[in-house]
Order: C-alpha cells, then sequence, then structure tokens
C-alpha cells in the first residue's frame, strides 16, 4: 500500500535491535484517516471472504482492529488481554506469548464468551516481526474451534521471516508494507517489491 509505505519513509525512524518507529501515525499517535484506508485495503484483499469477528491483541491492534471492523460490516472486535485482572472473569483461553517490544512473556487471555466454534475470524495487528504475537491469536482460535480466514497487518518486517513462515503454514497474510531490509546507520528502509 503506496501511502502507507510513503509515510514509513517519511516519518519512520530505524533503531538499533530490528526496531521501526512509525509512533507518530501507527502506535503511539494514530492518523485515524490512514487506518481507515488500511481497512479498506484489508476488505479489499479478503472480499469473498465470510468474517464474523476480528480478534487483536492489546495493545497496538485495537485502534486499527476497530476502524477495520467498519469495512467488515461492524463486526465486533476482540482484542487478547497480557494481564489478568479483576474484571476477567468466567472460562478463558489462556496461552503465552514473547513480547517484541517488551522482551518478556505475558499471558495472552480471551474470555471463552467472545471466541466460538463456528468464528470466521481476521486476525488484525500493526506489527509482524518473528510472528509470537500471531501464533498466540491463532491458538486461541484453534482452542475455541474459531476458523482463522485471514491475516491482515499493517508492517510486516519480512527480514525477521514470521510472515513467510504463516504463509508457508497457509495462512491468508495480507501485509499492506513489507519492509525488506533497514538501516540503522543510514535509516534507509527497503520494502519488499
Ligand atoms: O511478530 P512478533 O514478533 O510477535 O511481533 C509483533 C508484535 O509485537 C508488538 O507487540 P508488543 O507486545 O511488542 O507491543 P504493543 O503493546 O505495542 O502491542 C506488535 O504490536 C505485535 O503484536
Ligand atoms: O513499533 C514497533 N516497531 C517494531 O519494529 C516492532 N516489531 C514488533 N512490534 C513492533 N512495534
Amino acid at each position: 500500500m503506496k501511502e502507507l509505505e510513503d509515510r514509513i519513509r517519511r516519518e519512520g525512524t530505524v533503531k538499533e535491535g530490528d526496531v521501526l518507529k512509525v509512533d507518530a501515525f501507527l502506535n503511539h499517535q494514530c492518523d485515524v484517516t490512514l487506518f481507515d484506508h488500511m481497512g479498506a485495503a484489508w476488505a479489499e484483499h479478503f472480499a469473498g471472504k465470510t468474517i464474523t469477528k476480528i480478534l487483536t491483541i492489546e495493545a497496538s491492534g485495537i485502534g486499527i482492529a476497530c476502524i477495520a471492523a467498519r469495512h467488515f460490516g461492524n463486526v465486533p472486535v476482540v482484542f487478547a488481554k497480557k494481564a489478568q485482572s479483576i474484571n476477567l472473569d468466567g472460562e478463558q483461553y489462556v496461552t503465552t506469548v514473547y513480547s517484541f517490544t517488551k522482551q518478556r512473556e505475558f499471558p495472552v487471555i480471551v474470555s471463552k464468551k467472545y471466541l466460538n466454534a463456528g468464528d470466521h475470524v481476521l486476525l488484525i495487528d500493526d506489527f509482524l516481526a518473528n510472528g509470537k504475537a500471531l501464533h498466540g491469536l491463532i491458538s486461541l482460535c484453534e482452542s475455541a474451534g474459531a476458523v482463522v480466514e485471514g491475516i491482515g497487518i499493517a508492517v510486516e518486517k519480512g527480514f525477521q521471516g514470521g510472515g513467510d513462515r504463516l504463509r508457508d503454514e497457509g495462512y491468508d497474510v495480507d501485509s499492506l508494507a513489507i519492509v525488506e531490509s533497514m538501516d540503522p546507520a543510514t535509516g534507509e528502509i527497503e520494502f519488499r517489491g
């Protein structure tokens, strides 16, 4: 998606440790017009698939997923929580995920009320790096007996391999910008053609 690639080129910065900082528009300050265009792009890609629910993971996926839902008939958006809370009751699906930016494991929790056999799920997230977050969400869907219809990602860092591993596993992964390489010394970013 050219609009997203242009924003990354203009406003993204490359940090040491394979970190691309795009918090001016994607995952700290949020450009909702861009999010709306991203939702439209996923709706075009996944047209023809029946989506009954969007599943994402806190925190950065939530805003993007909510705006994307407007393009999928306002289906419910569920976000997996990364901490237990007195506000979480009843039975839960739980797994653990290693967080790329926080560099530690988190529980990943969804109430059984909100993910069911018979759901046709679109997974949405801001970043795909090693694929840990998505494997966590896929595992929750498997536990619930829900079908993963596809995966919509804003920025995939292709060189970390998580996206291609998911494609090899048979998932339909639509990443709107795939960074093939990035250099913290020069700031240069190359996208997959
Ligand atoms: O493919 P992976 O290696 O799993 O990396 C991608 C995940 O990393 C980030 O989450 P993170 O827990 O770092 O932070 P967040 O709270 O900003 O969502 C991002 O939002 C994805 O969920
Ligand atoms: O802002 C971010 N930049 C990244 O490079 C990244 N990788 C996973 N999650 C990420 N979030």
